[in-house]
């Protein structure tokens, strides 16, 4: 050919003669809004979810080693409890780890102030909530959702462990949905301290005295659980659960390269 005005590209396409349509695609794009109705339909949320989940992936995924700490949003800052979960964000961060919480107040402050001031990373992934709330001035590392299922799989892939602290309907939805997860192989099992046994004793006695007879759960799966009162034991739990995870790993490639020599050997 070419005869420029018979052929047209769009993108990647090459239009010519009858083909050729009128304008480009950016002017379709930019001349006209169209109705806005499309920002109000499952499609177009679906691409909202996904970003999120592309900005929490893109924020996190060089992250290294963390915990995700959760616990009640109203914690006093005078509360023993909020003093305890400032220690623990510190001993987490002497320990290695980076420390996530959900960036709202309360106890999730805690422990991003103990890791902050410990000079380690401090991650809050804040949720939109019907009421104004920023992330709170201890978060380092920040990202807000507007999807709670979004946030919650951040929680889960981007830590090694979960402490729970005391807290409400919010800790307890987090602390369940950890241990469905490792009940159900989902996530491979990583150790959930239950920190402050005058809180959650009753919570663990009703699980094994009645759950567990009820055959509701196995004697096994009240092993993913581990109860103290103490900073250093649930730091010290949570490293001794990574090393033998680290060495369970090592075993298993040893195994896997074994196998694959032995075989190429035939
Ligand atoms: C109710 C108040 C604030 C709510 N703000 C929250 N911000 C961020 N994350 C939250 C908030 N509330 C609950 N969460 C999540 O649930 C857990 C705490 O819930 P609980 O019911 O208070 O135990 C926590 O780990 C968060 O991930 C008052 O100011």
């Amino acid at each position: 050919m070419t005869d420029g005005r018979k052929q047209h590209q769009r993108g990647p396409v090459i239009l010519r003669r009858a083909q050729i349509g009128a304008g480009t695609t950016d002017q379709r794009l930019l001349d006209s809004r169209g109705s806005a109705d499309f920002i109000h339909t499952d499609p177009w949320r679906v691409l909202r979810i996904q970003s999120e989940f592309v900005e929490g992936f893109g924020l996190l995924a060089e992250l290294g080693a963390a915990v995700s700490v959760f616990g009640s949003a109203r914690t006093a800052v005078d509360h023993p409890e909020y003093a305890t979960t400032r220690r623990l964000g510190e001993a987490l961060v002497r320990a290695g780890f980076a420390v996530i919480t959900g960036g709202g107040p309360g106890t999730m402050e805690a422990a991003n102030r103990g890791a902050s001031e410990a000079g380690g990373v401090s991650v809050g992934l804040g949720i939109e909530l019907p009421f104004e709330q920023s992330l709170n001035e201890w978060v380092d590392v920040g990202i807000n959702f507007r999807y709670f299922f979004a946030r919650k799989t951040m929680f889960v892939k981007y830590a090694q462990a979960f402490v729970i602290m005391p807290g409400g309907f919010g800790t307890l939805d987090e602390m369940f949905e950890a241990l469905t997860l490792v009940q159900t192989q989902k996530v491979t099992r990583f150790p959930v301290v239950l920190f402050g046994t005058a809180y959650w004793q009753g919570l663990f006695d009703w699980l094994r005295g009645t759950v567990q007879p009820a055959g509701k759960i196995n004697a096994a799966d009240l092993d993913l659980l581990h109860l103290t009162d103490d900073v250093d034991d649930a730091v010290a739990h949570i490293v001794a659960a990574e090393q033998a995870r680290s060495e369970q790993t090592r075993a298993e490639v040893a195994v896997a390269t074994d196998t694959v020599r032995r075989n190429d050997g035939q």
